[in-house]
């Protein structure tokens, strides 16, 4: 459905984008991370056909975005940063104008926007002038006219900004109501979202792919390392010594705030081994009761921080490179099947 090769975009001297290819399958939710200026906005206007790249292809849905630009673009929606919207057009009359540009059939355009404006919960403010919406409706404005023609592939540059909880959690409870019937590409800063709504999850940094992976991967073998929570009866000291000397234990966390005589803990030990049982028998020879016991992963708070701040020795980014390299490769072999796929094609063709 997307696929992205070799994409490096330069300002002047700046490399913005280096060197990012990924792919994208119908129907998948991409979550694309990255600090402030790691090139996720440039990639996306990329992808839109709205600037042009320095290198690399683009292809939507089979068309190339630069030689084939209104067959790729037809198959996209698109919500920018700042949301293009006109303040003195009524919700209506820019949808309208919006279908239009979109070449949406009349005879289906009204029916299309009132359904439009269900889904994105504007129906109230229709003849409203725009200049008069709060924020949050702007913002869902630009969510509608992105959807308008409803298009294979949707792109939203930080979909959530300046909307409340509430909006918040209907944008979301949308966005994954349309991934049933559209591909989705989403930017964004807050990574509880992205890692509640995405199948997939892209980190970039500093132009570069850092690493691409599902939510649960991205804990459980980026993270390196298993943690196990856990609340026991008891004095600290106790717990501690007695956790101390089982092997595989990495790391004790302790909770400040343990109270009545509850520790709450973590602890953490290697991708390989499991701790459990012998946590149990320590913690029983100590007479120390366990009242709870949970395994948890790493946060992608933590990885996200890790991955995009240089930390060259962590466990997390050794293995995100790991993982790179891996997928690296896999996608070079995808990559060069499709080519001798298309070579042996031709060849048949002439
Ligand atoms: N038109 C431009 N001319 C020159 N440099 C630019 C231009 N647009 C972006 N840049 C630079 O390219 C880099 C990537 O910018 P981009 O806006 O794509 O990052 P981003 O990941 O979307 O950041 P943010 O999360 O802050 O929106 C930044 O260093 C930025 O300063």
């Amino acid at each position: 459905m997307i696929e992205v090769k070799h994409l490096v975009k330069k300002y002047g001297e700046h490399l913005a984008v280096d060197d990012l290819s990924f792919t994208l399958e119908k129907g998948q939710i991409l979550g694309f991370l990255g600090p402030n200026g790691a090139g996720k906005s440039t990639t996306m206007n990329i992808l839109t056909g709205y600037i042009s790249a320095t290198e690399g292809t683009v292809s939507i849905n089979g068309h190339d975005i630069f030689d084939e630009p209104e067959e790729a673009k037809k198959c996209i929606g698109y919500l920018p940063e700042l949301p293009p919207l006109y303040q003195d057009m009524t919700v209506r009359e820019y949808l309208n104008f919006v279908a239009d540009i979109k070449f949406v059939k009349r005879n289906e355009k009204r029916k299309m926007i009132d359904r439009i404006m269900r889904m994105t919960k504007i129906t109230d403010v229709s003849e409203r002038l725009i200049k008069q919406l709060s924020k949050g409706y702007k913002q869902r404005v630009g969510l509608a006219q992105a959807i308008v023609g409803f298009p294979e592939v949707i792109i939203l540059d930080e979909p959530t900004v300046g909307l409340d909880p509430m909006q918040i959690i209907e944008i979301r409870d949308l966005i994954k109501e349309l991934s049933k019937s559209h591909t989705i590409i989403l930017s964004s800063h807050i990574l509880s979202e992205v890692s509640a709504i995405c199948d997939k999850i892209m980190i970039i940094n500093k132009g570069r792919l850092v690493v691409s992976d599902s939510p649960d991967n991205l804990s459980q073998h980026i993270g390196g390392s298993k943690g196990l929570h856990l609340e026991v009866k008891g004095e600290t000291e106790t717990v501690k010594k007695a956790l101390e000397g089982i092997e595989g234990i990495t790391k004790l966390e302790f909770e400040k705030n343990s109270k009545g005589g509850i520790v709450k803990l973590s602890a953490y030990s290697t991708e390989e081994s499991d701790i459990r049982e012998a946590v149990f028998y320590a913690l029983s020879d100590a007479r120390c009761p366990i009242y709870d016991m949970h395994s948890t992963k790493m946060s992608l708070e933590s990885i996200f921080l890790e991955l995009t701040q240089d930390n060259k020795n962590s466990n997390t980014t050794k293995n995100s490179n790991r993982l790179f390299r891996k997928n690296k490769q896999k996608n070079e072999e995808v990559y060069a099947a499709g080519a001798n796929n298309q070579e042996s094609e031709h060849k048949e063709e002439n």
